[in-house]
C-alpha cells in the first residue's frame, strides 16, 4: 500500500467521529463519504451491492446507533445497525480482499473493575447499546477481514450530540446541576480519534501483517474522571466568558435514573495500540483544553 492512494469508503459522515475522519483521511487517498440517505446500515441487505457499486480499497465505519437510553427500548435497530451492518460491511471487505476499520466502546464492559480495561479483559455489557456493539466487534472479527476495532470512550466535541454541548447548555441555563459522581471514564475529543485513527491507518497499512495485528485496539484519552469531575473542568473553562454558571453537585448514580444501566468504571488502557502502532492519546484535561482553545497548560509564554 505504500505511496498508494486508496479509495476509502467512509460511513456516519455526519457523526461526532465521521465528520472529523472526513478530513484527516483526505490526505490518505479519495473519500467517498456516504450518509444515511447513500447507505442506510439498517437495510442490511443493501449493504453489500452499496460496497461493489462503491469499490472501495477501505472500509472505516464509525456509524452507529449511539443513543444509549432510547436503545433499550429499540433493541433491534440497535442490533441492525451496530451488530448486523458492521458483520455485513467486515464480509464484503472479506469478499473483496480490503481491510476494515471499526469503532467500538467501552461500554462493552461492567464497569466492576477497579483498574482500566485492556483489550484481554473479558466484556460483558451492561446495556443494550453496549450488547449491540459488542455483538458488531464479533461479527467484525468472525468475518475473517483485515480488521482494526477501535474502541473509544466518552466522545465529545463542537459539533453534534454529546456530553460536553449539553453541560455547557445546562451550566449557561440553570442554577445548579446535579451530576454522577461515581461513573469514571475517560472523556475523549472526536478530533483526536480521527487523527490517531488516519495515524494507526497509514501504518498499519504499510505492515506486512496486517492480519497478524488485526483485533481490539482502545483508543481514547488517558487519565480519568466521573461525568462530575468531566463538567467541573467544562465548567471551569466557561468560566473564563460567563460570569453566571450553575452550581454543581456530585450525586450517587441512584441519583439520576436512566433507562440504561452504565459502568461505574469504563477507562480503557492505551498500552496496546502505542506499543503496536506508537500512538497513545494525550490525558482528557490537555485534550479538552486543546478542543476549548485554552492556553495550553505547559506552553512558553
Ligand atoms: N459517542 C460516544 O460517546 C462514543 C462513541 N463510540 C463509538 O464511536 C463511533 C462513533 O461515534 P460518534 O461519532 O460519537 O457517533 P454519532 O452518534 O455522533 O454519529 C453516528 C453516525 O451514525 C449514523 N447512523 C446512525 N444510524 C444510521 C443508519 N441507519 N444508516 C447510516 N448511518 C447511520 C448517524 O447518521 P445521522 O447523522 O443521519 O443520524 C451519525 O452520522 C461509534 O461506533 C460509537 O459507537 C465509542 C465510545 C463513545
Ligand atoms: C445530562 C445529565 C447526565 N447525567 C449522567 C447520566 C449518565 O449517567 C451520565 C452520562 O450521560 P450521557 O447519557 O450524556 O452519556 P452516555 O450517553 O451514557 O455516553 C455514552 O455514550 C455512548 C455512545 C458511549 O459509547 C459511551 O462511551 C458514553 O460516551 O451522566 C447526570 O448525572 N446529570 C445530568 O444533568
Ligand atoms: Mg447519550
Amino acid at each position: 500500500m505504500r505511496g498508494v492512494r486508496v479509495r476509502i469508503l467512509l460511513t456516519g459522515v455526519n457523526g461526532q467521529v465521521g465528520w472529523e475522519l472526513q478530513r484527516t483521511l483526505a490526505p490518505l487517498g479519495e473519500v467517498i463519504a456516504v450518509d444515511r440517505s447513500r447507505l442506510d446500515l439498517a437495510d442490511t441487505a443493501g449493504i453489500r451491492r452499496a460496497v461493489d457499486a462503491i469499490a472501495p480499497d477501505l472500509i472505516v465505519n464509525p456509524a452507529a446507533y449511539t443513543v444509549v437510553d432510547q436503545a433499550e427500548s429499540e433493541p433491534d435497530l440497535a442490533h441492525a445497525i451496530n451488530a448486523a451492518a458492521p458483520g455485513e460491511l467486515a464480509q464484503a471487505a472479506a469478499a473483496r480482499g480490503i481491510p476494515l476499520v471499526h469503532f467500538s466502546t467501552d461500554y462493552v464492559f461492567d464497569g466492576r473493575k477497579s483498574a482500566a480495561y485492556t483489550e484481554a479483559d473479558a466484556p460483558n455489557p451492561l446495556g443494550v447499546y453496549g450488547a449491540t456493539k459488542l455483538a458488531g466487534e464479533q461479527a467484525v472479527a468472525r468475518a475473517g477481514a483485515p480488521h482494526l476495532i477501535l474502541r473509544a470512550s466518552w466522545v465529545y466535541g463542537l459539533r453534534g450530540r454529546n456530553f460536553l454541548l449539553t453541560m455547557q447548555r445546562l451550566l449557561r441555563e440553570r442554577d445548579s446541576l446535579a451530576v454522577v459522581d461515581d461513573q469514571f471514564g475517560a472523556p475523549t475529543w472526536s478530533r483526536l480519534i480521527a487523527e490517531a485513527t488516519a495515524l494507526v491507518i497509514v501504518r498499519w497499512l504499510d505492515r506486512p501483517d496486517q492480519i497478524a495485528t488485526s483485533g481490539i485496539y482502545h483508543l481514547s484519552c488517558g487519565g480519568r474522571t466521573s461525568w462530575r469531575g468531566f463538567t467541573a473542568a467544562i465548567r471551569a473553562h466557561l468560566a473564563a466568558t460567563d460570569a453566571k454558571l450553575a452550581c454543581l453537585t456530585a450525586i450517587p448514580t441512584a441519583g439520576y435514573p436512566t433507562p440504561a444501566a452504565r459502568p461505574a468504571n469504563s477507562q480503557l488502557d492505551g498500552d496496546k495500540l502505542a506499543a503496536t502502532f506508537g500512538v497513545r492519546l494525550p490525558d482528557w484535561e490537555t485534550a479538552l483544553a486543546l478542543c476549548l482553545d485554552q492556553d495550553f497548560p505547559q506552553s512558553i509564554k
